[in-house]
């Protein structure tokens, strides 16, 4: 079953061409990785595909029903706390006020939220805390299709592998889908079924190729031999992986 169908889908910022004919399809029980070097309009197709931008060309056809995003900001409202953050993503659901409480503490204790921390406010938190409770505003109404917008960018390695394992633990619901983000080719090939290049100018996808073996089934060699392979064999690769670099450098 399709959960994502994009078709020819274009974009035009301010008369500036930023996407055009690209067309993408996930199904169910995938996790698609999203690469491209910056500037290519990544961003700007998730948010399509979320609904979030009305693109000016192409259709977006949605197969599943509900959606959740995980932006590279946390955009955790700063007068709430981490209780009532969560619980956001609950709104508009009739989910009662009891199994609310149960449900907001079983996303936190899934992000390893301590209850101690539940009543802090944002500003009280670390970096690596604000983003697991932005992931755990994402998973409380349990969505089929979660949406990843480079969201473990500003974690360190530690804290990153953990948010990962999670993403892994979380998409292998066959029910469900997700479009992930990411300059990592590493992480890429630890979380997705498959990896989806963009062109360099938004211009389609240019290649898309499948990752052998089941994520979170995969070795840290078998990890980082594909994704030296992949580096060497298909320049594209290279100039996402170059993009990283240069960020961290
Ligand atoms: N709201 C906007 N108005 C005008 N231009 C925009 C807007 N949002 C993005 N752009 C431009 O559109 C292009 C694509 O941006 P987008 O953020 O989608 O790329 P990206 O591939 O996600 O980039 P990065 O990898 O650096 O996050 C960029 O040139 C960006 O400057």
């Amino acid at each position: 079953m399709t959960l994502l169908q994009l078709n020819a889908v274009g974009h035009v910022y301010l008369g500036r061409p930023v996407l055009e004919q690209v067309t993408l399809q996930v199904n169910q029980g995938e996790m698609v990785a999203l690469v491209g070097p910056s500037g290519c309009g990544k961003s700007t197709l998730a948010q399509i595909a979320a609904g979030l931008i009305i693109p000016r060309h192409g259709q977006v056809e949605r197969g599943y029903a509900r959606c959740a995003f995980v932006f590279q900001e946390p955009r955790l409202l700063p007068w709430a706390t981490v209780e009532a953050n969560v619980a956001l993503g609950l709104s508009g659901l009739p989910v009662a006020r009891s199994e609310r409480r149960a449900r907001v503490a079983a996303a936190c204790d899934r992000v390893s939220l301590e209850e101690g921390d539940w009543q802090k406010f944002p500003s009280q938190l670390s970096g690596g805390m604000r983003q697991r409770t932005a992931l755990a505003r994402a998973l409380v109404a349990d969505p089929d299709f979660l949406y990843f917008d480079e969201p473990f960018t500003a974690l360190d390695a530690a804290l990153r592998r953990r948010m990962q394992h999670l993403v892994v633990a979380t998409a292998s619901d066959s029910g469900k889908g997700g479009l992930f983000i990411t300059h990592d080719i590493h992480e890429a090939l630890r979380i997705c079924h498959r990896i989806a290049v963009l062109d360099r100018c938004g211009h389609g996808i240019l290649e898309c190729v499948a990752v052998p073996e089941t994520p979170g089934h995969r070795s840290e060699e078998m990890i980082f031999e594909t994704a030296r392979r992949l580096i060497s064999d298909h320049p594209l690769f290279a100039v996402v992986e170059e993009h990283d670099e240069r960020r961290l450098a």
